[in-house]
């Protein structure tokens, strides 16, 4: 069944010195307009891989992506990004920063206009007071905040996560994936998230998608979350079936990891086997 966004047979293979990597191939992934889907996988298995390229800023070797009935060729303000970094213009103030972007996507609002849409979401995020504070006088998470007001600026179609919270100390990271879901409630942005805490994606989306391991890695499990909205943390946690799904997810991610040593265990004896012995070695 088609989705608001298509990710179709996606693969990418990376040219590196010891030849061609396949790191996704036959990634298949629709998602629903509004919906909130956290991609989790091992360290290195292509999660960013996958989207920077429905971002635009990374080319794709196989299949398509569609989102909103667009087929995917390049970087566009129908699709904010948010890194684990915000990626600020240190000397520029908070509501300079964000109106970088709106500027382009409102090039026909007036200045007052284009301001008033930058302080809105900055004082969702909860900047209202600091507006015209640097950049670079923000910690970090007033920096993540500035981010995040950012990309919702854009009112894009869609919105990409790659580990925004990763970098926040856990008080800063519970308040800002609540204002997320906050302005999400509103807004109703389709949303990709990356993420490796099994809690957080429980905690914020609609469906939880596990990658395999790479190389060639591609979805390897795909849960439904329960879950009502608006959520609340206390009733999150509380849900008769929280444990299982968490225990569902983890086993998955030691499935893979038990895989992945059994590989690499196999490599290496290739390796060991193919190499020439030495004279007076014995084989054991
Ligand atoms: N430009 C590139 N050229 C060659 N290989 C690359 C390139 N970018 C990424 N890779 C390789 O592709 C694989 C997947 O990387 P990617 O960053 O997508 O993984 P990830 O799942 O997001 O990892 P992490 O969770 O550690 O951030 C890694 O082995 C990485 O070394």
């Amino acid at each position: 069944m088609a989705g608001y966004v298509e990710m179709y047979r996606l693969g990418k293979t990376y040219d590196t010195p010891n030849g061609p990597a396949v790191i996704v191939e036959d990634f298949n992934l629709n998602m629903d307009k509004g919906e909130y889907v956290c991609l989790l996988g091992h360290s290195g298995c292509g999660k960013s891989t996958v989207l920077s390229m429905v971002a635009g800023l990374n080319d794709i070797s196989n299949g398509g992506i569609v989102v909103a009935n667009h087929e995917i060729d390049g970087p566009g303000p129908d699709r904010g990004v948010v890194f684990q970094s915000p990626c600020l213009m240190p000397w520029m103030t908070a509501i300079d920063n964000v109106l970088l972007g709106v500027d382009q996507v409102y090039p026909h609002g007036s200045k007052a206009q284009r301001r008033d849409i930058a302080g809105y979401y900055l004082t969702l995020v909860g900047l209202g007071s600091s507006l015209d504070k640097r950049a670079k006088d923000l910690s970090q998470g007033m920096q993540q905040r500035v981010g995040i007001a950012r990309a919702f600026a854009l009112k894009p179609k869609m919105l990409l996560l790659d580990e925004p919270f990763g970098m926040l100390d856990s008080l800063t990271r519970m308040e800002l994936q609540e204002i997320l879901l906050e302005i999400l409630m509103r807004d109703k942005v389709t949303t990709l998230m990356i993420t490796h805490d099994v809690d957080e994606a429980l905690f914020m989306s609609d469906r939880v998608v596990i990658m395999t391991n790479g190389p060639r890695a591609r979805v390897g499990k795909v849960l439904e979350i329960p879950f009502g909205r608006p959520r609340v943390r206390a009733d999150v946690l509380d849900h008769p079936q929280y444990y299982d799904y968490r225990a569902e997810m983890i086993q998955f991610l030691e499935d893979q990891d038990h895989k992945k040593l059994k590989q690499d265990l196999q490599k290496r004896k290739a390796i060991t086997e193919s190499q020439p012995k030495e004279e007076g070695t014995v084989s054991l």
